[in-house]
Parts: C-alpha cells; structure tokens; sequence
C-alpha cells in the first residue's frame, strides 16, 4: 500500500531523511517513533504529497508521489493544525469535504458522524478561532477522515486528547484497521507504540530498526527501553 525505497530529503551532510526503505501493507497499523527532529514529519509530509524526495522513490498503491491521483486514497493529520479560523467547525469540514468532492445529503452525514464522533457536535457552529488546541486537533481527525480514505497518515494524533477520547479514537483506529484501512501514526506514548501492528524507529532522519512491538519487547526488554537505547544510541 505504501512503499519507500531509498528516500532521501535534503542536501548533502544537510539531509532531514537518508535511505529510507520501508513498506507498509494494507490493513496494518504502524507507528512510527523516534526523538523529536528525527524526521517523522518529513516523512509524513513526503508520504502525503506535499514534499519532493531528492532521491529514491515513494508508491502509494503503486502510484509514484507525488501525484494528485493518489489524494482520494490519502487522509493527512498534520501536527499543525491547517483549518479555517474564521470558519466554524462545521463549515471547515463541509469545505474540506467540498475539496473531495462530497455533496448534497452524502456530505452533510459524514459531517453529522464525523462531529459526532471527535465530540465537537455541541460546539459546531463555533468559530475555529476560539477552539482550544484540543479542540483543533479533534477537527483535524475529523478533516483527515472526511473522504473516507484507505489510508491515513495520523501525526501525533492524540496529543492534547482526554483520556477517555483517546480510547475512543483507538477504538476507530482498530475498527478502520480491521475493516481494511491502512493507518501510519506517530506517537510518543509507549501504550500507544505497544497497540500498533508494527512499529519503525526513526534516528537522525534514518529508519534504525522496526519490527512488532512484541519482537522489540523480547529484543529491548519494553518498548521504553527500545525507545530510549534508539534515541541515546
Ligand atoms: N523545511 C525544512 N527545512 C529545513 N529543515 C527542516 C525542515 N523541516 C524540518 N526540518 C528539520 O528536519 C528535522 C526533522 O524534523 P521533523 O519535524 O520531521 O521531525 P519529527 O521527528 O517530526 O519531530 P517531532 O517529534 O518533534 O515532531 C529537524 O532537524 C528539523 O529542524
């Protein structure tokens, strides 16, 4: 479903990612995980069409990225959120929806589910600009989930969440999952690296070691200890 081979972004002794050759197959659910400025957001960014790679190759369902072709099968949360300030919360994803092309009843029942779901329907009308930061990162979820893509690109999306939101969203993240989704998340929370299928270290712009949370545990002792010798080494 995805598939890196040899990325490298930047220049020279100047690079942000180097070599990075990976795969990610439909239905799984990834984490990646690293230091802060090892580069998961590049490579989020790479993966979600918004940045060239200097070298090697990106494929989303087999289709070189960047391309607007794949942006239909792509649902991207940033870690900044990019929502309207002067738009409600109803409006910016009526208008994200417009984007991908829903109309009509089609559109306005996602909205109702979507809102729903990140527990933004009471404050649906309420101008973005006085939504706090978890308030804006709940609609960006919702923005990201809009057009129901295969595939979700989720940049710490969990950060300013309550608790109990937060197993909600974990719940979804395994039903899309299961129901044949591919997610690709970042995430500093150890409870969270243990609930993906797989998880890809980053270090330095480079992918240093992946494997299941299970294999890591028998190799590192917890995923703590893979987490903490990965960054220090
Ligand atoms: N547009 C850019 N131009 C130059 N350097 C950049 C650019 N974007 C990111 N970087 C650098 O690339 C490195 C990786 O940044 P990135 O944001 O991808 O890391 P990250 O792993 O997502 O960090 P965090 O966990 O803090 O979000 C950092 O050293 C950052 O300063």
């Amino acid at each position: 479903m995805i598939t890196l081979k040899q990325v490298t972004i930047g220049k020279g002794k100047h690079n942000i990612l180097t070599d990075i050759t990976c795969t990610v197959k439909q239905g799984e659910l990834v984490g990646l995980i690293g230091p802060s400025g090892s580069g998961k957001t590049t490579m989020f960014r790479a993966l979600a069409g918004i940045i060239k790679v200097q070298s090697g190759q990106i494929k989303i369902k087999e289709k070189l990225q960047p391309t607007l072709e794949v942006s239909k099968y792509i649902g991207y949360m940033a870690q900044n959120d990019a929502l309207y300030g002067e738009l409600t919360a109803e409006e910016n994803l009526l208008y994200f929806g417009s984007l991908h092309r829903l109309k009509g009843e089609k559109l306005r029942e996602r909205v109702e589910q979507l809102l729903i779901f990140v527990d933004l329907n009471n404050v649906r009308k309420r101008k973005i600009t006085h939504f706090s930061g978890g308030m804006k990162r709940r609609l960006s979820l919702a923005i990201a989930f809009i057009h129901d893509p295969d595939i979700l690109l989720l940049d710490e999306p969990t950060v300013g969440i309550d608790p109990k939101l937060k197993i909600e969203f974990w719940q979804e993240f395994q039903r899309l999952k299961k129901s044949g989704k591919t997610l690709l998340l970042s995430t500093h929370l150890m409870d969270e690296a243990e609930a993906c299928d797989r998880l890809l270290f980053m270090r330095n712009g480079r992918l240093s070691d992946a494997g299941t949370p299970k294999k890591l545990i028998q190799h590192y002792g917890s995923v703590d200890n893979a987490f903490l010798k990965e960054a220090q080494a």
